[in-house]
């Protein structure tokens, strides 16, 4: 069956960045953690991107053992694949960033394109307004913060994920990861079709507007041809704009609460589930039909 105009929505439920401070629907818990995944995949997400916390504090954890308290009731609850972060938080070392996905063997995990500078603009960001409030202390820090990923760095992750079978979501801050991508391709390093994760809205990375997206859009077009699946992710209030846009470039979308805590002008949104059924919406609006876990994995070769 073709798999031709099928979108693939990933949903990426917790993240690292927000903090429970900010929504008290942010999933934290192993219990919470499970509970909106499967939610998520119910609403039609294909893909899980997946990171823990410290149920007490919320705090970013990338141990093993904190993963191994939900995965296990996720792959139960749900057929959706499985993508665990290689991100962590920009403060962790690139060792402890791979290990959950090392252990694990998921069949996606996502793999960082580049170096950026960290700024967590989208933490002090009204819905609609871009000022950013430098004076609030905790973000003063920030101000020095790299998420680095150096090409080292990637290789590392490479090599230590290469016989797991596991293929990459391929985050793109900008242009250059594009470019940084295509350097691994060029040395054999990554297999087509290359899962192209392209990230909008992040300080220290592109922008939001069409054109940036456009430009996302055309560059890879350029650099893989028919080697790669492009998708795309809006933080902030831009994620619905950004996902509406790509679907209607024959891409696919990511959503989910690590990439925003809005579901609509100024309406914090309830679950992860909802920002899946309201992309969804956007995306049958468009005349097209959503890929389910199985679709998904023949559009990206994944290894089921
Ligand atoms: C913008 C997203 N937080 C990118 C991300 O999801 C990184 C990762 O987990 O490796
Ligand atoms: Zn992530």
């Amino acid at each position: 069956m073709s798999t031709q105009g099928k979108v693939i929505i990933t949903c990426a439920v917790t993240g690292a960045i927000h903090t429970p401070t900010m929504s008290p629907h942010l999933p934290i818990t192993p219990d919470e953690i499970t509970e909106a995944a499967i939610g998520a995949a119910e609403a039609g997400a294909a893909i899980l991107h997946l990171h823990a916390r410290d149920p007490e504090t919320g705090k970013p954890d990338q141990t093993p053992e904190a993963f191994a308290r939900f995965l296990p009731r996720i792959k139960q609850g749900t057929d959706a694949a499985i993508n665990i972060t290689t991100g962590g938080s920009p403060y962790m070392k690139v060792e402890e960033r791979v290990r959950p996905a090392a252990q694990f063997k998921p069949e996606v995990a996502s793999l960082n394109m580049g170096s950026i500078n960290f700024g967590l603009y989208h933490l002090v960001q009204k819905y609609d307004s871009f000022k950013f409030d430098w004076e609030k202390p905790h973000l003063e820090a920030t101000k020095d913060l790299v998420f680095r990923n150096s090409f080292k760095d990637i290789e590392y992750i490479l090599e230590t994920c290469y016989d797991n079978g596991t293929r990459f979501e391929f985050e793109c801050y900008d242009i250059a990861h594009l470019y940084n991508l295509a350097h691994f391709a060029d040395r054999g390093l990554v297999k087509a079709p290359f899962f192209v994760q392209s990230v909008f809205g992040l300080l220290g990375g592109i922008g939001t507007h069409p054109e940036d997206v456009q430009h996302m859009k055309r560059t890879a077009d350029r650099l893989f041809g028919a080697d790669f699946r492009w998708s795309v992710l809006g933080a902030g209030a831009s994620q619905l704009r950004i996902a509406a846009q790509s679907a209607a470039l024959g891409g696919n979308v990511r959503v989910g609460l690590e990439d925003s805590l809005w579901a609509g002008k100024g309406k914090l949104a309830t679950s992860n589930a909802e920002q899946v059924t309201m992309v969804r919406k956007i995306i049958e609006g468009l005349g097209l039909e959503v890929a389910t876990p199985d679709e998904a994995r023949r559009i990206l070769s994944l290894k089921g």
